[in-house]
């Protein structure tokens, strides 16, 4: 089967992401798109990154009506920071029969080179690229392993979010209600 995996911190989860998501799995060739929440980006720090397992359980309720949309905590066992080519050898040695493709937004492509073993991760894996407002200048326009995928822009991003919790704004719509009833239930992000 030919699979999506869309790595983040989903900190939390919204409605960007969900678009993106199922965008992928209903507009090309992939089949499933699968969520792998990473623990720790190797170059975020950020004091309001909540614990995975809580970041896992936001995922998995805005996914639950989604029958093409899977959730991966894959990383949680694995060192930190959260190395995507070394998910992604893991992931392609526990599941053979699956085709793997990388799933990101395109302000993702701008640090890109720095990421570790990027030039692997481009060697072994095809990259589905969806546009992102604002994202600077990057050298993947070209590549013939990225792929861009046309679809609406989406001015909206997890820092957004939880920075509107802290101000006491409502998020309602950003998130699915699943999620926004989960944030409020625990307190996240006040
Ligand atoms: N609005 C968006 N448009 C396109 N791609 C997005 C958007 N929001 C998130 N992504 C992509 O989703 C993946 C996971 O992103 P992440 O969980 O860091 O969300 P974020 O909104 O960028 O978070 P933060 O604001 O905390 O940095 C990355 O590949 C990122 O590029
Ligand atoms: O492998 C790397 O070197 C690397 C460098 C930067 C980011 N990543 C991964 O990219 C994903 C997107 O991160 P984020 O925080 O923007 O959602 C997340 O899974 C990170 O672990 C991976």
């Amino acid at each position: 089967m030919k699979i999506g995996l869309f790595f983040g911190s989903f900190n939390p989860i919204h409605v960007g992401h969900l678009i993106i998501a199922n965008t992928m799995a209903n507009c090309t060739d992939l089949e499933q798109v699968w969520f792998v929440v990473s623990p720790q980006n190797p170059f975020k720090k950020n004091k309001s990154l909540l614990h995975e397992f809580d970041r896992l359980t936001m995922v998995e309720k805005a996914i639950a009506d989604n029958f093409k949309l899977k959730a991966s905590d894959i990383e949680f066992s694995m060192p930190k920071p959260s190395y995507t080519i070394d998910t992604l050898t893991k992931l392609s040695e526990r599941y053979p029969q699956h085709d793997f493709k990388l799933i990101m937004g395109e302000d993702n492509l701008v640090q890109f080179e720095n990421w570790k073993n990027y030039d692997k991760i481009l060697e072994y894996y095809e990259l589905y690229v969806y546009p992102r407002p604002n994202t600077a200048e990057h050298n993947f326009k070209n590549h013939p392993k990225v792929k861009f995928i046309e679809a609406p822009l989406l001015d909206i991003s997890a820092t957004f979010i939880r920075n509107s919790i802290k101000a006491g704004k409502p998020i309602r719509y950003m998130v699915s209600d699943e999620v926004d009833e989960y944030i409020r239930w625990k307190k996240f992000y006040l």
